[in-house]
């Protein structure tokens, strides 16, 4: 699992802040608490260049014995690459329109490039990782959401065998949010709504969206530090939350369900993982 070529100062546990846990306080994770947890954390395309530090902290869970399950979106990089190739970017809702062309770009970028980078700098790091999209191993399936929005995948079911083979190889599941239509074509699919999905059917301990926000915002720009269904869908009439941050929510809101600690945290910030398992606010938490 350990890389010995990886520089000593790259190892996630030669940071002096790698100390998240309190013994003494009952509601802080310790160590040996975190053996056989799964974690799903879906990586937000907004937060992409600031993914060195999570990933060093992905590493160090999973050293710790956490099951570490990474979702990534890639929303800003399909949309440059969809600009250069003069295909217009749309979105409805926080779901983008996606023609036969918008597909074929979306699953280059995310599949192709996003995917790989994250799960190449994962190994840079000293750590192992597997990249997979939702077509491999029958792991999505979904039917069209919506014709108005063309190829988008809502999901009906998650079939997570492949990945917890992944898992218990000692490997990093690094998943890109494509899903298999009942056709067996491909499909765009939201990448919140897959890690929360995907969250249910693991019986994640934890699931952490990292976006470029610190949390959700209230109308009057404070953070939101704790949101329950019923709050969420006023803020939602009310057009504070929209945009990207509406299928986020949905996520969330789904997600309660089965897993019992879901947030909203900011990815661009230095080892936020590491600080969410501390019993300190930082971000959104749902609540039910
Ligand atoms: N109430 C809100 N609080 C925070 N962010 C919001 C809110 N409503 C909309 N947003 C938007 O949602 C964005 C996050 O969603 P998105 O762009 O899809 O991020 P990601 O790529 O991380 O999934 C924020 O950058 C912000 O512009
Ligand atoms: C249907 C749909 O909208 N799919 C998304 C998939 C990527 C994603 O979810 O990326 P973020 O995490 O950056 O939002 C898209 O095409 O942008």
């Amino acid at each position: 699992m350990i890389n010995p070529s990886v520089p000593a100062t790259d190892q996630p546990w030669n940071r002096h802040e790698f100390i998240p846990m309190d013994h003494a306080s009952p509601s802080k994770c310790s160590f040996s608490q975190l053996k056989g947890k799964t974690f799903v954390v879906k990586l937000g395309g907004s937060t992409l260049e600031y993914q060195r530090s999570v990933l060093q902290d992905c590493i160090c869970l999973q050293i710790l014995g956490a099951n570490i399950v990474l979702v990534h979106g890639g929303g800003p990089v399909i949309n440059e690459w969809l600009s250069k190739l003069h295909i217009p970017v749309h979105f409805e809702h926080g779901l983008r329109v996606t023609d036969a062309q918008t597909l074929n770009v979306v699953r280059m970028v995310l599949c192709g490039q996003i995917n790989k980078e994250i799960a190449t700098t994962i190994t840079q790091l000293g750590g192992q990782a597997v990249g997979l999209c939702g077509t491999d191993g029958n792991l999505i399936q979904g039917h069209i959401a919506d014709e108005s929005l063309g190829y988008v995948g809502a999901i009906d079911t998650i079939n997570p065998t492949l990945i917890r083979q992944v898992l218990d190889d000692g490997y990093i599941p690094v998943l890109a949010p494509l899903g298999l239509g009942p056709d067996g074509s491909s499909l765009n699919m939201n990448a919140d709504l897959v890690a929360s999905h995907l969250a249910g059917a693991l019986n994640a301990t934890r699931l952490t969206f990292l976006s470029n926000i610190d949390g959700i915002y209230n109308a009057d720009g404070t953070i939101i530090s704790e949101l329950n269904e019923q709050q969420a869908q006023a803020l939602i009439e009310e057009h504070v939350i929209r945009d990207g941050m509406l299928p986020k929510v949905h996520a969330c809101i789904h997600a309660l369900e089965e897993v019992p600690c879901v947030q909203i945290a900011n990815g661009c910030t230095s080892h936020v993982l590491l600080h969410t398992l501390e019993d300190l606010p930082i971000g959104t938490k749902f609540v039910r």
